[in-house]
């Protein structure tokens, strides 16, 4: 590898530059002014990262400061790692792994117990230590097969779009967090996802539930027009952006609204759980198509002890397990997790996980012993992962439900 310098990137002038960078790898043009304007204050002091050759900027990597929702419902530190890229004349050259050798250790002595990012190709990230930990599911609706079997027993209202980003952020901070892998929102993701949408052409839609004590709900939505080209139509759909329920009747009544709107073909709707009951809703469960199943959140632990002390386990007898962390040292060791917490043991290991492998199975979302049939733990008895099953297990499938 040649010489690299990592600087981190604390002026406007690099950050742009490197925000430029990271479009470019994307294959997208630089930001005009007045993306930059909003973009801007979305780069946090001491999160952002510049690879140099010399004065060459060539590589970059950023962080916003969220929080990650564990099993039990403690609420951890978590940097979400985005804006990622090498460009196209340095790939392939280690620009990357330097960034992250620099990125991970900054992260954790900065005090994140975590990762998580969401990537734009399958065999980047776990090499770093990251692993899927959850995952969403894409689904359509053909809207006029999908008749509610429940009726709206709450009051949905349209909010106008001016007053609305306040609102559903207010809300979406009270519902939050939700289950396992949800995660805070900054100000900057609201900036950019809810704000200047509905300031500009995309044309969002909000809509407010309430039931007895108040507002307990929000749908964001836009719709896009469908047409008639020679007999042959091309479908109105309703795309659900965002859609937070703080209990069963809201969540029923935001759907039974989307379900309703008239003049629209299909309800599409991308990243929800995977455990999402809508073929349950409405009358015709065939009317319900699951287009994708996909991985969401990539988790990075970036302080095992810490990670497992932060959860809950599930009732079983102690499992003893090991971990290897090629990027974080600090991390290796045997740790004992019970059903009333884990810590560092200098017992052997019962059984060996690397990090990102670790990081897959930390929220639920898939066993030790799914795992062990795919190579991983060789030697590991079936006993002890079945212990290490039910104590890693959470009553609720994980997810994260933000896409940044
Ligand atoms: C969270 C996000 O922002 S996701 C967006 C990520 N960015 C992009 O997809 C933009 C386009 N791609 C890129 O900019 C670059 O290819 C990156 C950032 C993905 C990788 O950067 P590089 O500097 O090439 O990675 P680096 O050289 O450190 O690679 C380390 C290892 O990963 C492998 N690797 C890295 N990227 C890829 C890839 N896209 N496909 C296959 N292998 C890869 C390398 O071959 C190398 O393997 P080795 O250790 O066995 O030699």
């Amino acid at each position: 590898m040649t010489d690299l310098d990592i600087r981190v990137l604390d002026d406007e002038a690099q950050r742009r530059a490197a925000h430029s960078l990271f479009r470019g790898t994307l294959h997208h043009a630089p930001a005009p002014d007045e993306l930059w304007e909003v973009v801007k204050g979305t780069y946090e002091p001491g999160r952002a990262f510049g690879a140099y050759s010399g004065d060459d900027l060539v590589g970059t990597v950023q962080s916003f400061p969220s929080a990650l929702a564990v099993p039990g419902g403690a609420v951890v530190p978590m940097a979400a790692v985005s804006r990622v890229g090498v460009r196209a004349d340095w790939t392939r050259r280690g620009v990357l792994s330097a960034l992250q050798r620099t990125q991970l250790k900054a992260l954790r002595d900065g005090g994140d117990v975590a990762a998580t990012l969401r990537a734009s190709e399958g065999v980047i990230y776990e090499r770093f230590g990251y692993g899927v930990a959850t995952r969403y599911r894409e689904v359509r609706i053909r809207k006029r097969q999908a008749t509610p079997r429940v009726p709206i027993t709450g009051r949905v209202r349209l909010v106008p779009a001016d007053e609305a980003a306040p609102l559903v952020r207010k809300l979406f901070e009270r519902l939050s967090p939700g289950r396992a892998g949800t995660i805070g929102r900054w100000s900057g993701w609201w900036d950019l996802n809810v704000v200047r949408p509905a300031e500009g052409r995309e044309k969002l839609r909000f809509a407010v539930c309430s039931g007895e004590d108040g507002d307990d709900g929000y749908l964001v939505y836009k719709v896009e027009p469908g047409s008639w080209d020679r007999g042959v139509e091309k479908p109105t759909v309703l795309e659900v952006t965002d859609l937070w329920a703080g209990n069963e009747r809201a969540w029923a009544d935001l759907w039974g609204f989307a379900l309703r709107v008239d003049l629209v073909g299909e309800v599409f709707a991308h990243g929800r759980p995977l455990d999402e009951p809508l073929e349950w809703l409405v009358v015709d469960r065939r009317a319900v198509f699951v287009e994708d199943v996909a991985d969401e959140t990539w988790l990075r632990l970036l302080d095992v002890p810490a990670a497992l002390a932060a959860r809950t386990y599930g009732d079983a007898e102690p499992v003893v397990v090991g971990v290897r962390d090629r990027y974080l040292p600090e991390n290796e060791g045997s740790y004992r997790v019970t059903s009333s917490g884990a810590s560092r043991t200098d017992a052997e290991p019962e059984f060996v996980v690397d990090v990102e492998v670790l990081g897959a199975a930390y929220l639920g979302d898939v066993s030790f012993s799914a795992l062990a049939m795919t190579g991983h733990f060789a030697g590991a008895s079936k006993d002890v992962l079945k212990r290490a099953d039910k104590l890693f297990a959470g009553d609720e499938v994980p997810w994260a439900g933000t896409f940044f």
